[in-house]
């Protein structure tokens, strides 16, 4: 009787807890993404610095939704830990991938029968060529395999960034083409603005309903 009591007690007032990774290249916005949800929601959160300095290992966070915990997990994105990301593909429930939008070129690759010819980075820019290289590699992972995926087009507010169509037909689409399964993959590509918290909240939302969908794949953790 007490066991069970203590059952349907441990039940009432658990929630669930999903796991999400931040990716993205160094400087891309991650941490800044990180402390803009933060600052959203949790009222406690110290104020969101507009000077950064790289992640070296992890920063992590949990946020307190209605129906759930979001456990934020922010990572370095230099070239050096990127072998780090890995370790946290099982036990993720959804990916963010930020780009830094000012940061692409004119954002748009050759076409897919192109993508691995010869051509040199004054052709096309050198940072999107990392960036296509670099989702390739988190997607191609077989533990990452079904796990809802959000492209972050980050630093709208900037003048000089490439807009967000540009980068889902001219990057995203072209990766997702030459992706393993890519068509039963749940993803979706927004803008935002990490600095200024535009689009945040979409992005949050996303994320709550995507992981709660993909909940027989990859089930929460109860806390
Ligand atoms: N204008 C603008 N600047 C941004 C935005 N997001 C981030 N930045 C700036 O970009 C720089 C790098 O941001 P971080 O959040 O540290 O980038 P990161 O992806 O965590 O970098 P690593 O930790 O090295 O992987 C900082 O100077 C931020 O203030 C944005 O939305 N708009
Ligand atoms: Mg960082």
């Amino acid at each position: 009787m007490y066991h069970l009591a203590k059952g349907l007690y441990l039940y009432a007032t658990s929630k669930e807890e999903y796991s999400v990774l931040l990716l993205g290249l160094d400087n891309a916005g991650k941490t800044t993404f990180h402390s803009q949800i933060r600052s959203l929601y949790d009222p406690s959160a110290p104020a969101i610095k507009t000077k950064t300095v790289p992640t070296v290992g992890q920063n992590v966070s949990t946020i307190t939704l209605p129906d759930m915990y979001l456990k934020i997990w922010d990572v370095g994105g230099q070239h050096s830990l990127r072998k780090l990301w890995q370790s946290y593909y099982t036990s993720c429930h959804a990916i963010v991938f930020i780009i830094d939008s000012t940061d692409i070129g004119d954002g748009v690759l050759p076409s897919s029968s192109n993508l691995n010819a010869n051509v040199s980075g004054s052709e096309r820019s050198e940072r999107l060529e990392e960036c296509r290289l670099v989702l390739e590699d988190v997607l191609k992972h077989s533990e990452t395999e079904g796990v809802p995926l959000l492209v972050l087009a980050n630093k709208q507010d900037r003048e000089d960034c490439v807009e967000v169509v540009r980068i889902k037909e001219g990057l995203v689409k072209k990766v997702f083409e030459g992706e393993r399964g890519g068509g039963i993959r749940d993803s979706r590509v927004l803008p935002v603005s990490a600095l200024t918290g535009t689009g945040v909240r979409e992005a949050v939302e996303w994320l709550q309903t995507r992981v709660r969908w993909n909940r027989e794949g990859r089930p929460p953790v109860m806390r």
